[in-house]
């Protein structure tokens, strides 16, 4: 569904961050990809999504190449971001947020629509009317993924989304996250939980200097990615 093909990226400053990465996720299935502070995830994450251009290579979305697209036109395809430090409007409410996420892919968020969100994540029905600045940091988590499946999305590209988060909030949202692969959507999640990334991916990839320097599958578990990422 998401494929990456040897992919050069770095922020605007025009310095080489990503030297050639490849990568593929399926509907339905999740991609970890951990790696130390400034192995370049967020800089992956935001040209998987379009917020960076790429300097070389591609971007598929569905076997559609997106890599001219910019980030608005990638949602409109059907990707979403849920970006590192949430990015939620905190002067609106819960329920514009999700209604200007919803606009901003072209979709409309009727009933139903807002209904299954606000299922999944009870806490966006009941403070629904409250300001988004007012939610907890897991509480805005949850409104972070609800404004991507607003979206209708195909895949979703989560960056560090258990940043912040309690050892119990972090259990819900391994849980939801599985619960959304369930639904057909393909994940990739970039993590340095190598927890969160067990109980979610079948694969995980370790980004070291921009570069995948291994891939571990699910069995492996969570004791050899924090071993292969520890340097253990
Ligand atoms: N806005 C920026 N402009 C230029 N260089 C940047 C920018 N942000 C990060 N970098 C550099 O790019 C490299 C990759 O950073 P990036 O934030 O993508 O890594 P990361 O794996 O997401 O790290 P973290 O876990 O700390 O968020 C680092 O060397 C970093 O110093």
């Amino acid at each position: 569904m998401l494929r990456a093909v040897n992919l050069h990226a770095g922020y605007r400053s025009g310095v080489p961050v990503l030297h050639g990465i490849d990568l593929d996720v399926g509907a339905g299935a999740a991609l970890g990809v951990i790696g130390r502070n400034g192995a370049g995830k967020t800089c992956l994450a935001q040209t998987l999504t379009g917020a960076l251009r790429a300097i070389d290579g591609s971007v598929l979305l569905g076997g559609d190449d997106v890599t001219a697209k910019d980030s608005r036109a990638r949602v409109r395809a059907r990707l979403s971001h849920v970006p590192e430090g949430r990015m939620i409007f905190a002067d609106l409410s819960v329920q514009e947020n999700l209604e200007v996420a919803a606009y901003g892919a072209g979709v409309k968020l009727g009933a139903a629509e807002l209904r299954a969100v606000q299922e999944r994540f009870p806490i966006l029905e009941r403070k629904a009317h409250d300001r988004a600045g007012s939610l907890s940091g897991g509480e805005q988590q949850w409104l972070a993924i609800g404004r991507a499946l607003v979206q209708q999305p195909r895949a979703i590209v989560l960056d560090e989304p258990s940043l912040g988060l309690s050892p119990v909030a972090i259990d819900g949202l391994a849980e939801a996250l599985v619960g959304i692969r369930q639904t057909g959507v393909a994940l990739i999640l970039m993590e340095q939980n190598p927890y969160l990334l067990k109980a979610v991916c079948d694969e995980v990839l370790l980004l070291d200097q921009g570069r995948v320097t291994r891939s571990l599958d699910g069995e492996a578990g969570e004791q050899l990615v924090a071993e292969a990422y520890f340097g253990g």
